[in-house]
């Protein structure tokens, strides 16, 4: 007997539980071609669709000719905004409240906006028709800077021009969306204006673009028979989409099915709803057959979602001797030609409002307009949950202006304004109660590994040199410590077009001991189907190689709101813990009944249920499972299933502190990172190679934000990063060794303690890489320059401060 002999800790390894660093069992596929992309499906009489987009950023729309295109053989149909709108289609909400054109109608407000849909036997074919589909354009002048189009007589949004007011109150001017705003205003005026110490600075966030491996496609199949639509898609929330799409189509929900199959990297550019779903479902309906729409890179990277483009201009006051007194923040968002913005519905600034950090700061407000201008919609996330990248860039920044003003150490500015460990759970003062926090101890911790006194020293030394002429190289230490804030979240304030953002798990297990169990996220490359399987293993004492986790399915999955702003760890993970938990109370009855004693006589330990007392009295799981299919137990239903959604009382708040050392050369603008160190607290971790693997990649990106990568228009709107050779994506060649570390603070409202990370490390990167490069030039006077910092632009300050004299 095998079993009698296998140590606790044995068996406690066998589960792969919680906190093992079980290897990614989802990479078997990945890395032997094996994954299943939305590109691989391929359906009998399957036909492609391709779009005709505009080369103006704003024009009139005079005529369509799509004549000689229909005369292409192959040529199936050539969809526009007059085919569309018998059906209602032309326009189809965001998810921020707006409307977004499907095809142009009547104008083009971007360059790239879908015009023409055209459906062909081949990909190739609908490529060529493109070119053919004529398309008479007059042109309108273009807005591409906020602050012009918040003064221009040019009315962007003309379906809008008589509506005064938005989603989200009144509008000031035919181009503004919104003004949105939190905090007690008056108070903080007053504490700013009557401070010892104050600055102001206009911070910038770049537009930028989450960019992911796979691009945004979908196959939309119209079973006409059965009246069922299939539709697969590289979705982050299928579910939504399933709702979305019945609301729109008029098709009962229950005879549509969403797939999200293998995906290729999310970001949250595959949040939102493109004119490629809808145009791919409309061509399915209209044709009878299967349709596929894959978009190619430029299209990616013109057309979906964009991240960031805030402008965000704050004012942070504090005593002389640093203690911060009030924090004031007014943004100018750019949100393109239609507010598609991925936020929680009452959130038109997402989670923006974090922006007090990790400080605690009395008094603060916030006020966000958002304004139309030429650009591409979109909006999202882009590794951070809804903003918060942008507030913890923002407050970033301004501890080390207002470090610079103090003449004071950064680090030392933010451990006398941390909050402490003991005020939590904090009340913000712009309304968000962090759950817990260590924040001393980290940074501590951080400093200490880093040798923060030698490098200071040395950087001392170095800017000595430099003056005496020896050296052409200066050195940056960039400091960044980060509050995020994840896990959406509360139904009470967090729903999407209505839907409120609980999320789900079921599992079943099988006569002989092993599970499957689905939930309502969608893994894009996180590593669910490892993860979850082991806080299932913890929570059941069923071994994590013995349960399949399957998602993205909407015919089989519990409905979810799917998996962005890291909720899939905060919210559905604790769905998992808790339908685990049901689990192991229906399985401590069954065992109770096989051993002969009272339900309070057993208790559960790894991977059995033991009797108190007697612990060589017992019934392992597999033997329980055994006996809830093959016993009749009086009193108790057979089978072994539970479901669980999970509406979390608040958010979590997971924080780290990052340090990055950089070498800066004057003469070239070009960085050297020396050393890049990464300590997070993610509460409970469940993985950590996989905790580990989303540093990396958070970091990678965070690099790639922070030091080259933007959406960059002219003066006309033409987007000028429309391809990898100018959208910088960062190769091993670019990216540094990355030192990762953490400190172990357990949510107190998660069933595991567990707050997400796959965002933290852009949250915390972006402002560690950039203030490297600031902290370089603080000895000469740097106090703010706008990122990406590219070496042309790092060359351009090194100029501006007369370094090149
Ligand atoms: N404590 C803890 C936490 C966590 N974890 C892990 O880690 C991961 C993550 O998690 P989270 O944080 O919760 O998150 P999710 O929800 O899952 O996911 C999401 C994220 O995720 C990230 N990462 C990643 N990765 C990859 N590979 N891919 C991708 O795509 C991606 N994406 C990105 C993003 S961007 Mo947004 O969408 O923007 O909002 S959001 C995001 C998973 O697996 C989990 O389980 C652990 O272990 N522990
Ligand atoms: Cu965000």
């Amino acid at each position: 007997m095998k079993d009698e002999v296998e140590s606790r800790d044995d068996r406690v390894a066998n589960l792969k539980g919680l906190g093992s660093a079980r290897k990614r069992v989802e990479d078997v596929r990945f890395t032997q071609g094996k994954g299943n992309y939305v590109d691989d499906i391929k359906l009998p009489g399957m036909l492609h669709g391709d779009f005709v987009r505009s080369p103006y950023a704003h024009a009139r729309v005079k005529s369509i000719n799509i004549d000689a295109a229909m005369a292409l053989d192959g040529v199936v149909a050539v969809l526009t905004a007059k085919d569309l709108e018998p059906l209602s289609l032309h326009w189809m909400p965001t998810l921020a409240g707006d409307k977004q054109m499907v095809l142009a109608d009547g104008k083009v407000l971007f360059q790239g906006q879908e015009v023409a849909f055209v459906v062909a036997r081949d990909r190739y074919v609908a490529a060529d028709a493109v070119e053919l589909v004529e398309v008479d354009y007059e042109e309108l002048p273009v807005l591409t800077d906020p602050f012009e189009a918040m003064k221009s007589d040019t009315v962007l949004r003309e379906d809008l021009e008589d509506g005064a007011d938005g989603a989200h109150g009144p509008r000031r001017h035919h181009n503004h969306i919104f003004l949105w705003e939190e905090g007690d205003k008056a108070a903080t005026e007053e504490v700013i204006d009557s401070a010892e110490v104050v600055v102001e600075e206009m911070v910038y966030y770049h537009r930028t673009h989450p960019c992911p491996l796979e691009t945004c496609g979908a196959v939309a199949s119209m079973d006409k028979v059965n009246g069922k639509l299939t539709l697969y898609g590289t979705f982050q929330a299928p579910h939504v989409v399933r709702t979305v799409a019945s609301l729109l189509s008029g098709i009962e929900e229950h005879n549509i099915r969403v797939v999200s199959p293998d995906i290729g990297g999310g970001f949250g550019n595959k949040v939102g709803v493109y004119p490629g779903y809808v145009c791919s479902i409309v061509a399915s309906i209209v044709t009878g057959l299967p349709v596929k729409w894959v978009e190619d890179r430029m299209e990616n990277l013109m057309a979906t979602a964009f991240a960031r483009d805030y402008w965000m201009q704050g004012k942070i006051s504090a005593t002389k001797e640093g203690k911060i007194t009030g924090l004031h923040c007014h943004v100018t968002a750019d949100h393109g030609a239609f507010d598609a913005c991925a936020d929680p519905t009452k959130y038109p600034a997402g989670f923006f409002h974090i922006c007090t950090g990790s400080y605690d700061i009395p008094v603060a407000y916030v006020g966000v307009d958002g304004v139309y201008t030429n650009k591409a919609p979109g909006g999202v996330a882009y590794r951070c949950s809804f903003r918060v990248t942008e507030a913890a860039y923002f407050i970033e920044r301004m501890i080390e202006v207002l470090a610079m003003e103090l003449n004071m150490d950064a680090a030392e500015l933010r451990r006398i304004n941390f909050i402490r460990k003991e005020q939590f759970p904090y009340q913000s003062a712009l309304g968000w109660e962090y759950d817990s926090g260590d924040y001393h101890t980290a940074w501590d911790k951080a400093l200490t590994s880093v040798g923060y006194d030698d490098l200071r020293r040395e950087q001392a030394e170095r800017v000595e040199a430099f003056k005496r002429g020896e050296t052409r190289k200066l050195m940056g230490i960039g400091l960044s410590f980060f509050t995020e804030i994840v896990g959406a979240g509360p139904v009470k304030n967090c729903d999407i077009l209505g839907m409120g953002m609980f999320d789900s798990c079921e599992i079943r297990i099988h006569p002989t001991g092993s599970a499957i169990a689905r939930l309502g996220t969608i893994s894009q490359g996180q590593g669910h189907a490892t993860t979850f399987a082991q806080i299932l293993a913890t929570e059941t004492g069923i071994p994590a190689d013995s349960i399949t986790i399957e998602e993205g399915d909407t015919d089989t999955a519990p409905y979810g709101l799917g998996t962005y702003g890291s909720r899939s760890t905060p919210v559905a993970g604790a769905a998992t813990a808790l339908a685990g938990r049901k689990i192991r109370a229906k399985a401590q009855m069954i065992a109770a009944y096989l051993l002969e004693v009272h339900d309070d006589d057993v208790e559960f330990d790894v991977d059995r249920f033991v009797l108190k007392g007697a612990p060589e009295r017992f019934k392992t799981m597999k033997e329980i499972a055994y006996a809830a299919y093959n016993q009749a137990i009086p009193g108790i239903e057979p089978g072994l299933e539970a479901v669980s959604y999970y509406d979390p009382p608040n958010m979590t708040y997971p924080f780290g502190a990052y340090v990055c050392v950089m070498d800066v050369d004057v003469d070239t603008g070009t960085t050297d990172i020396r050393q890049f160190y990464a300590l997070d607290d993610c509460g409970t971790r469940i993985n950590p190679m996989v905790i580990e693997g989303q540093v990396h990649g958070g970091l990678t990106e965070a690099l790639a934000i922070a030091m080259g990568q933007e959406i960059a228009y002219d003066d006309l709107g033409n987007c000028k990063t429309g391809t990898l050779m100018d959208f910088f994506i960062p190769t091993a060649w670019e990216t540094p060794n990355y030192v990762t570390d953490h400190t172990e603070t357990p949510s107190p409202h998660h069933p595991i303690g567990a707050k997400g990370v796959g965002e933290s490390p852009n949250v915390g990167g972006v402002p560690a890489f950039s203030n490297a490069v600031h902290d370089a030039f603080r000895a000469f006077g740097l106090r703010q320059a706008h990122m990406p910092h590219d070496h042309w632009r790092i060359w351009q300050i090194a100029n501006d401060l007369g370094l090149h004299d």
